[in-house]
């Protein structure tokens, strides 16, 4: 669907509010096109002594004093300021309405877009920024605001007036109205002449500010790095790069916007400059009276109005539609993680999983060459209450075999089985609500830590969440702390030291009740003791799940029930720690090694 008429698409979700709005600001223009009627009263019958027509006289005659000249002049100026105030009022309302309407709207898209920022796959938001994702989120949804605001309510409105002056207008003298119409193609053709321009002018614009917000973004995420390496002059002048940048497209977006509005006034300025002339000739000639002439030129000034908002109208919705590119682009990206319309449904998940004969390679940019093979015809299986240690140098594609089981990834060829059923054939949401995880880089959110702790399960009682934490050995930290579990996080936990975050990290997955647990590198940052005691723990706690656990301390992992081995994404051995030893392949190799440093 085009992009102005689908965003308008939203706007009919509200439409009883749209209608009152729209009610409202069409009572507001009845008034504005009666304002210079008590002109005409005042040159022509009060000051001028003409007769009133029949309808107006006797409509005069009912008011008291209304036959009199004072009384008619009271009267008309008492008109005047009614009509004044009551559109003072009317304005008033009508743009509270229109702005809760909007905010309601703006709302709804941006709850929109960020549900299905949340559906994307993994693999769309690694090749996202994060600040322009916020951009699009904070800024661009505005566009429905703008499409309603500033473009379907006054534009329909300034038609309407537009309209009404018309049929007044030619009701005075049809040759002066139709002249006054010729302002209507030459808008059009203005708006020809720059809609191209506005429109990528603007994308430019968004796009710009989106690259700014992201860099600004990465470098605060990145400030301990930024600080610590002194880099800071190199970041203020690669910011002064992205400013320029942004500058010159918000400079050219505002040029080209102003260009247009002055090309409008122009025609607008011309047209009325050849009717006033024409009109004070037609006076001359004696085809109209001045009274006519004062309402036809006070209509005239009135016109510029309708015609400069209808021509404002059309830029917004220029304007609004390139932002509007820019959410419909995220709401239309296919990079779901595809589902099935009819998927199975098991009761329950075991935990039983199977790797038949996977491959996978990262999809790769257009610009970083052919797609390298990551896994390459992995087979094994994980029971239930298994510890399925998964080892092998940096790089060998250890947590991409992991992420395969929560559908971070698809295979790209073989299959993925839990539970004898293929992972595609699942449920997403079923299939992730049994799987728990320790990434490699714990992510905590800045809030509380039993908020973080409780993350992935629904209201947990505090002692469920103590009892967590005391199998991560975390308890004892978290208590020391002057405010406990209610300790607030800073952003991404940093308040917090490498192994605590660690093992709230670990306690939130050992919360949860699921019957895979994968755990990456998960004990990287806290001393033997510590780890040891955890995988004691885990080790109790694991006789119920399929547990999976990726360590380079091979020390760690010599009472797994299986050993996986990888290396350069093929496997290469699996089996008890015992029986790789005895092989004396890659895997006792690299238990060697790791003695060795040891001594
Ligand atoms: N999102 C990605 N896009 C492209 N390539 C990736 C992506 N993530 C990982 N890789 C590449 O895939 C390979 C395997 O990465 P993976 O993280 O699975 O290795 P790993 O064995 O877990 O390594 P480590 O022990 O260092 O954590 C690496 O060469 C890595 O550069």
């Amino acid at each position: 669907m085009n992009r102005f008429p689908r965003l308008l698409s939203y706007a009919i979700t509200v439409w009883p509010g749209l209608l009152v709005a729209f009610a409202i600001a069409f009572s507001g223009m009845l008034l504005e096109l009666l304002r210079p009627w008590p002109l005409k009263v005042v040159v022509d019958y009060v000051l001028g002594g003409q007769d009133l027509p029949g309808t107006l006289a006797a409509m005069a005659a009912a008011l008291p004093y209304g036959d009199t000249t004072q009384g008619l002049l009271a009267w008309t100026i008492g008109t005047l300021v009614v009509i004044t105030l009551a559109s003072a009022v009317l304005t008033y309302i009508g743009t509270a309405l229109v702005v809760k309407l909007c905010y309601r709207l703006v709302h709804g898209l941006a709850g929109e877009l960020f549900a299905k920022l949340q559906r994307l796959s993994l693999s769309y938001h690694q090749k996202q920024a994060g600040g322009d994702l916020i951009q699009r989120m904070s800024q661009d949804v505005y566009c429905v605001h703008m499409a309603v605001s500033a473009v379907l309510l006054p534009g329909v409105i300034s038609l309407c007036t537009l309209i009404g002056m018309f049929v007044i207008l030619a009701q005075i003298d049809v040759t002066l109205a139709l002249m006054s119409m010729v302002v209507v193609p030459g808008l059009a053709g203005a708006l020809l002449l720059f809609a191209g321009p506005m429109d990528r002018a603007t994308r430019r614009r968004y796009d710009e500010l989106g690259s700014f917000m992201s860099f600004v973004d990465q470098a605060i995420s990145g400030i301990k790095v930024v600080q610590g390496f002194n880099r800071e002059d190199l970041l203020q002048a690669k910011l002064q790069g992205y400013a320029q940048r942004l500058g010159g497209a918000y400079q050219r977006d505002v040029n080209i916007g102003a260009a247009y509005k002055q090309v409008t006034l122009i025609v607008t300025g011309l047209s009325t400059a050849a009717v006033l002339g024409l009109g004070a000739w037609r006076v001359i000639g004696g085809h109209i009276s001045l009274g006519d002439l004062l309402v036809f030129t006070s209509y005239l000034a009135a016109l510029s109005g309708p015609i400069e908002a209808i021509s404002v109208a059309l830029g917004a919705a220029v304007v609004s539609g390139s932002q509007a590119r820019r959410v419909f682009e995220v709401l239309d990206s296919g990079e779901e993680v595809p589902e099935r319309a009819d998927p199975v449904d098991p009761p329950v998940i075991r935990g039983d999983l199977q790797f038949e004969d996977v491959s996978f390679c990262y999809v790769q940019r257009g610009d970083e060459g052919p797609p390298r093979t990551v896994l390459d015809h992995v087979s094994f299986t994980a029971s239930p209450g298994e510890i399925v240690a998964i080892v092998g140098a940096t790089g060998m594609g250890k947590s991409t075999l992991v992420s395969l089981i929560s559908r971070f990834y698809d295979p790209a060829s073989g299959r993925v089985l839990l539970d004898g059923h293929d992972l595609r054939d699942l449920p997403l949401r079923k299939l992730r609500s049994s799987v728990s995880l320790v990434l490699q880089e714990p992510y905590l959110f800045p809030v509380s830590i039993a908020e973080n702790i409780a993350f992935g399960v629904e209201d947990p009682s505090l002692s469920q969440i103590h009892e967590a934490a005391r199998m991560a050995c975390a308890h004892d930290f978290i208590s020391r702390l002057p405010l406990g579990y209610a300790t607030n996080l800073g952003e991404s936990g940093s308040s917090l030291s490498g192994g605590e975050r660690q093992r709230i990290a670990i306690a939130r997955a050992m919360l949860r009740p699921s019957s895979i647990l994968i755990l990456d590198e998960p004990t990287s940052a806290l001393d033997a003791r510590t780890e040891a005691q955890i995988l004691q723990n885990l080790a109790q706690s694991a006789r119920a799940r399929t547990t999976f656990f990726i360590s380079h301390r091979l020390s760690t992992i010599k009472h797994a029930d299986k050993i996986i081995v990888l290396d350069d994404g093929r496997l290469v051995e699996a089996g008890r720690h015992e029986e790789l030893i005895g092989n004396g392949a890659t895997y006792s190799a690299l238990y060697r090694h790791q003695e060795l440093a040891v001594l």
